[in-house]
């Protein structure tokens, strides 16, 4: 980051950007078709061998995900994450309530036909190479030789894996296995995609990747439901979520409005002297306002992370030159020196 920036964060009159507000209401407007999957009055009874009831995963759920966006599903262990998607599927059927899936009833399969699915872990054939293990998905969907290779060839670009296409895949490192699996749920260009963890196992700049490919996705038109415990990247990635916990649904929303803090201003400036900085307090001070802080920002670990690696690569060897004073190269001593006398 070459530009100083300056935040002010100020509560006070606590005024929400219009924008923000047209938003909001434009995604809460909808037309008919533009919802993919609902849920209704939901509900999913484990019983035992005996039919005896033994756990209530999900509890009256009613959720909407809409056309065309990425809609988070999150919830600690055990919360009815993946019985959600199971009853999706149709895999599993409801105790009472219903799934629709494309207007239609989530028992009826051939819908999945349209619709991608990665789970939390991909069984897939260990030596095969990504060429053929998308090749044998793609003729499970009776698609013709010419069409899966087109289809092969976008997919391997897509998931950046043109050099290792013929590499058995016991050979890939995780974040490998994780993109030839994203591949394999992409094989039949599905309009919904089901993503079960999608970062788990990969490292930050494999997390970056796959939340690009997420996002790219939707920039294609497709709709998403992710379900993650990984709450930043669902906050990077997610428009609208649903936090269940126990079966229950606790929390529905868009993620900006969700995370939203109400009566803080803040505004981002940059190039200002001190003496603007000082103004701008005193400016806040005469309003009634109570300056929180006037300071640079910080940026994410993620980002610093990725930057250090893009530099490392760009430069191999070259120390980084780094703005914190505690990792700043020092001057054989001199600094040292004077610093401590
Ligand atoms: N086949 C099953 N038989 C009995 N109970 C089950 C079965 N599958 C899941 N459960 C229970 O249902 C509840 C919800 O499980 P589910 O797998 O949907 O949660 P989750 O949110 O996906 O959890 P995780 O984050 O650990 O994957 C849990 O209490 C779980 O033990």
């Amino acid at each position: 980051m070459d530009t100083e920036s300056t935040a002010v964060a100020q509560s006070g009159d606590g005024t929400q950007p219009d924008s923000e507000t047209t938003a909001a209401v434009t995604a809460a407007t909808k037309n008919p078709g533009d919802v993919v999957i609902e849920t209704r009055n939901l509900s999913k009874i484990y019983k035992d061998f005996w039919g005896r009831k033994k756990v209530h995963a999900l509890k009256s759920l009613d959720i909407e995900v809409r056309k065309g966006e990425i809609f988070g599903l999150l919830g600690p262990n055990g919360s009815g994450k993946s019985t959600t998607i199971k009853l999706v599927l149709g895999l599993l059927f409801p105790t009472s309530g219903r799934v629709l899936v494309f207007d239609k009833d989530a028992s009826e399969t051939k819908k999945n036909e349209h619709i991608g699915y990665l789970p939390e872990e991909s069984y897939l054939y260990q030596f095969l190479n990504a060429e053929e293990t998308l090749d044998f998905y793609g003729r499970l969907f009776d698609m013709s030789g010419e069409q899966r290779k087109k289809r092969i060839e976008e997919l391997l670009q897509l998931v950046g894996l043109q050099g290792a296409r013929h590499r058995q895949l016991r050979e890939y490192s995780k974040g490998m296995r994780r993109r030839v699996g994203l591949a394999q749920a992409l094989i039949n260009d599905p309009d919904l995609i089901l993503l079960d963890e999608p970062t788990t196992g990969l490292d930050p700049i494999g997390i970056r990747e796959m939340k690009d490919l997420i996002l790219a996705l939707r920039d294609q038109g497709k709709t998403i439901l992710l379900c993650s415990h990984q709450l930043g990247d669902v906050q990077d990635v997610c428009d609208r979520v649903a936090i269940l916990h126990q079966g229950e649904l606790k929390e529905l929303g868009r993620v900006t409005d969700l995370l939203k803090v109400q009566d803080v201003t803040e505004v981002h400036a940059s190039g200002l002297s001190e003496d603007a900085k000082r103004e701008i307090a005193e400016v806040i001070q005469r309003h009634g306002g109570d300056l929180k802080s006037i300071d640079n920002p910080t940026t994410t670990m993620e980002d610093l992370f990725l930057n250090i690696v893009r530099e490392s690569e760009a430069r191999p060897g070259a120390r980084r030159v780094s703005a914190s004073p505690e990792s700043a190269p020092t001057d054989e001593g001199s600094d040292t020196e004077s610093a401590s006398s």
